[in-house]
């Protein structure tokens, strides 16, 4: 698997400012990562640590200040507005957010949100676009019926299902899901990680973002630890957790109870935490 014809994203000595031009701050800095094809990678970090602006700058939708993206052997990081447009259009990149909410428009049935990337495209007539919505909807699970529905009128957990399949309807090669299921009481948990599990076990390449590396390590191929906008340990998820290197990375498996069986005492985590404060 270590062959980079298969690397689906690449990214190269990304740094990332924000701000405005006086309060102008680095909020990446130096991270490099891939993401090959068929691969489950997750993103973790704490509220504040970068993870969505890298998210945002994937889909450009935030200006790198220095290094390279590449996607599908496509230059993202070169791409002028009208690359950007067609580009996503094509829907090869799609972003699930944390939200469902926002993925959706509270004033369109839940037929017509999924349908709309399809009629921007104009590649199919209203019929076949009728038929993808209905058979995407039988493939996460939500009856047909519920497509003339309205977001409002569903579960947490069947809302997120529409968002996850609204970023399927364009049979991206990359799917980014920002917390899918930390909004989500353990019933409607279950059901969206079954269908992200049907989705990896299918070979759609996943990135997932949250700060709670226990509720998606068991989904994850890889692992991405970032601490203060520094990619600081990566590795398979199982090097990450039997052995992580950094103490940020200590830190969080130290108090995961999903990953109690490595969990550290209280002493070994407050010796952590003073040896971070140094960072
Ligand atoms: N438009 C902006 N201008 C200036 N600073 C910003 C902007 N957007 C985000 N930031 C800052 O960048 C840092 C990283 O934010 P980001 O939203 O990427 O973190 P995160 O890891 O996704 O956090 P969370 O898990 O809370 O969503 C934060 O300190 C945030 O305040």
């Amino acid at each position: 698997m270590n062959n980079t014809k298969e690397r689906l994203l690449e990214v190269e000595q990304l740094d990332v400012h924000l701000g405005s031009l006086r309060s102008r701050r680095q909020i990446i800095t130096n991270a490099s990562f891939s993401l090959r094809l068929g691969e489950s990678v997750g993103l973790i970090g704490e509220s504040g640590s970068g993870k969505s602006t890298i998210a945002r700058t994937l889909l450009g939708l935030v200006k790198p200040s220095h290094g390279q993206i590449t996607f599908d052997g496509q230059r993202l990081s070169g791409f002028s507005v009208k690359e950007w447009n067609i580009f996503r259009r094509k829907g090869s990149l799609q972003y699930v957010f944390q939200d469902p909410l926002r993925s959706l428009d509270p004033e369109l049935t839940l037929g017509r949100s999924l349908a709309e990337p399809l009629h921007i495209q104009g590649r199919f007539s209203r019929k076949e676009i009728r038929r993808k919505t209905e058979e995407l909807a039988i493939d996460v699970n939500l009856a047909p019926e519920l497509l003339d529905r309205y977001p409002a009128e569903l579960s947490g957990g069947q809302r997120q299902r529409v968002a996850v399949a609204r970023g399927l309807i364009l049979e991206p090669k990359l799917l980014i899901l920002d917390e899918p299921v930390s909004a989500l009481d353990s019933a409607n948990r279950v059901q969206v990680l079954q269908l992200l599990e049907k989705l990896r076990q299918r070979g759609i390449s996943l990135l997932f973002i949250s700060h709670d590396l226990g509720s998606v390590a068991g989904m994850t191929d890889r692992t991405l630890v970032l601490y203060r906008g520094d990619l600081v340990e990566q590795g398979t998820t199982r090097e990450v957790i039997n052995s992580p290197q950094h103490p940020y990375t200590k830190l969080l498996i130290g108090s995961a109870p999903t990953l109690a069986a490595v969990a550290l005492d209280r002493k070994e985590r407050d010796a952590l935490r003073q040896e971070l404060a140094a960072f």
